[in-house]
């Protein structure tokens, strides 16, 4: 089914046909009309302007195109019809799909997937060295097999005239365009070691500063979620911070870290990152390994979902998922229901709460609930002791005091070159001692 939903407007922004295809046998998360307004969001985020959407359900792709033929044509004369400059893709394309489909639909008229897209907003969003190096790492990483003998951009910028483009018909039969072809491949690979080297040295810097965090013993409540749930604004209301908000996608880029005083007296950092998006590329999640270290070690996570959404439940599974993803499996969490203010139906704000071993309702903009959720987090980082049983090489000799000093110790051991220690820990003090939680095999050396 094709339509056409709007006409051009006078404004210069990009205009776009979208596509979503329903695989048989491979079922998104989302309903396909739901996947294709998600896009569509994102589309507006890129500032482009929708002016179309084309659906088909497809037993499984074809080779070339992706798409059947029939659908081709379909899309080419809404293109013609709409003078569209884009049409993009809600699944992602192999490169083969992507040059096949630019052919056929001519040269006027560029074809990119949901990952090119959400790529362009986060260049578009990112603002700090880090969030830009990322960014960078996770086009490049993206480009690549995708350069064709086409004249790219980049080539234009690193190509340096005509030396490089090759003699037309010299030795090898190699043609100009192949020539170049490699040429670019080794300016795109040498600049995604680059990439790596420097992202590796913004790691390490990250890593310091998260252990002097840790040594001054202040645990890390990560703010997690869907993009748009809420995050930026609660981290506002706990925090008087003021990270920009909107009601847009992928609002965040960088990490944003306050401090916040529980309603006991403890004190804990929040930390306010990136947001998680069905289909999230596996480039970005690679390339925002740096960022997203931020969750990964942090103590306690506060999952903030919007429970006004329609695809509430959908949006909470994409994000479990990708927590699993980046190993986040172990670290306690505590499921935020934000929006309630939207909300008039106590009753099933209740049976969402169930759901859940450790949640509260919310309202990141008004407030309500905060309380609630400032003495959940206390209760969990604070007051909970989890039982634990760890080797800690003797070196280690600060974890073995603290261990003694803020834990319950049961029973503590030589056990080779390490000490075990089986007793329990307040939840804060969890993930640091995460490395030494397997039983260590015994050191031959020692006979
Ligand atoms: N009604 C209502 N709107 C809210 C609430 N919390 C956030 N919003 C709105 O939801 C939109 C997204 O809020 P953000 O705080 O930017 O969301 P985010 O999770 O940081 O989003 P990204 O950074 O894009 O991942 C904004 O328009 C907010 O005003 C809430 O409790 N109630
Ligand atoms: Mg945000």
């Amino acid at each position: 089914m094709a339509k056409k939903i709007a006409e051009p407007t006078q404004t210069p922004r990009e205009r776009a046909i979208l596509v979503g295809v329903d695989l048989i046998g491979d079922p998104g998360l989302l309903p396909l009309e739901d996947s294709l307004a998600e896009l569509a969001l994102l589309a507006d985020t890129a500032e482009v302007e929708v002016l179309g959407e084309v659906t088909q359900r497809l037993d499984k792709p074809n080779p070339d195109t992706f798409i059947g033929s029939g659908k081709v044509e379909e899309i080419k004369m809404l293109v013609e019809e709409t003078q569209a400059d884009l049409v993009i893709f809600d699944t992602e394309l192999s490169p083969r799909h992507q040059r096949e489909l630019e052919e056929r639909f001519g040269e006027q008229v560029r074809v990119i997937d949901r990952t090119a897209l959400i790529l362009d907003i986060f260049a578009r969003h990112a603002s700090t060295r880090e969030g830009i190096l990322q960014v960078e790492l996770a086009y490049y990483e993206y480009r690549l097999p995708r350069l064709t003998r086409v004249w790219t951009h980049l080539a234009r910028q690193t190509g340096g005239g005509g030396g490089r483009t090759g003699s037309t018909g010299g030795v090898g039969l190699r043609g100009p365009g192949e020539t170049q072809l490699e040429v670019d491949r080794r300016e795109i690979r040498r600049r995604i070691a680059r990439l790596k080297e420097e992202l590796e040295k913004v790691r390490a810097h990250r890593q310091r500063y998260r252990e002097q965090r840790r040594r001054s013993n202040i645990p890390i409540v990560a703010l997690v979620g869907y993009t748009n749930a809420g995050k930026s604004t609660l981290l506002n209301s706990l925090a008087r911070a003021e990270v920009y908000v909107a009601d847009q996608l992928f609002a965040t880029l960088d990490p944003t870290t306050r401090r916040v005083e529980l309603p006991a007296g403890h004190t804990v950092l929040f930390t306010d990152t990136v947001g998680f998006i069905q289909k999230l590329p596996t480039q970005l999640i690679a390339a925002f390994r740096a960022t997203l270290e931020e969750i990964t070690e942090a103590d306690l996570l506060v999952h903030v979902l919007d429970v006004t959404h329609p695809n509430a439940w959908e949006q909470w599974k994409a994000v479990q998922q990708t927590l699993l993803d980046i190993g986040c499996e172990n670290i306690p969490t505590i499921t935020a229901l934000n929006k309630v203010d939207r909300i008039s139906d106590t009753e099933a704000i209740r049976k969402a709460l169930g759901q859940f071993t450790s949640s509260v309702a919310i309202s990141a903009k008004t407030g309500e609930g905060l309380p609630n959720l400032l003495r959940e987090v206390e209760n969990i980082l604070f007051e909970n002791f989890a039982p634990v049983t760890v080797y800690i090489p003797y070196r280690e000799g600060q974890l073995i005091a603290q261990f003694h000093e803020f834990g319950k110790v049961e029973e503590s051991q030589p056990f080779g070159e390490y000490i075990k220690i089986k007793g329990s820990l307040p939840g804060r003090l969890l993930n640091a001692y995460r490395p030494y939680l397997k039983r260590p095999t015994p050191a031959k050396s020692e006979v």
